[in-house]
């Protein structure tokens, strides 16, 4: 399986680069997981900037990838169910699976009407680099969750 997660913005926590890192390193092995962080436009007015990093979101995205896009207000799934739709995608293995994390003012409408799922992880509103370590411990958990490994305590 092919994951990449587009982000809006850099990481400038060294305990969330950490946290990354380590999660990282424990998915490689199983799957093929990448993080493309995109420019972030947050100095502009919030139109302009959600405009700019619309465009560059969707250069970097290709036709048949799975989008989904996080978002505080989108779908709240538990970790069984998330393991479900990451590996029981109608997708063939060399598929790709996208999921965009937006900057300081979130996402725009067209990159969510263009996602396939809208994904909250909660209803608290993290920074871009919690949102990035959260999902990286999710997909973690989903896969342990599908190889029926004990971690999901
Ligand atoms: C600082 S937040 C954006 C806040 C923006 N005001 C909004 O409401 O969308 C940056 C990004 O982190 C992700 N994010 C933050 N909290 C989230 C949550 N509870 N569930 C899913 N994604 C979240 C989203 O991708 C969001 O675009």
């Amino acid at each position: 399986m092919n994951i990449k997660i587009i982000v809006i913005g850099k990481i400038r926590n060294e305990f969330i680069k950490a946290g990354v890192n380590e999660y990282l390193k424990r998915l490689l092995p199983f799957i093929n997981i990448k993080i493309e962080f995109l420019p972030s436009f947050s100095e502009l007015s919030e139109k302009i900037a959600l405009l700019k990093e619309e465009e560059i979101i969707l250069k970097n995205l290709r036709n048949g990838e799975f989008i989904i896009t996080l978002d505080k207000d989108g779908e709240k799934i538990s970790s069984e169910e998330f393991s479900k739709k990451l590996f029981k995608l109608p997708i063939s293995q060399n598929s790709q699976i996208t999921f965009i994390i937006g900057g300081i003012y979130g996402v725009s409408e067209k990159i969510k009407q263009s996602s396939n799922f809208i994904l909250s992880l909660s209803s608290m509103t993290f920074t871009h680099e919690f949102a990035l370590l959260i999902l990286l411990e999710q997909i973690y958990r989903a896969l342990k969750i599908q190889r029926n490994e004990p971690y999901h305590y």
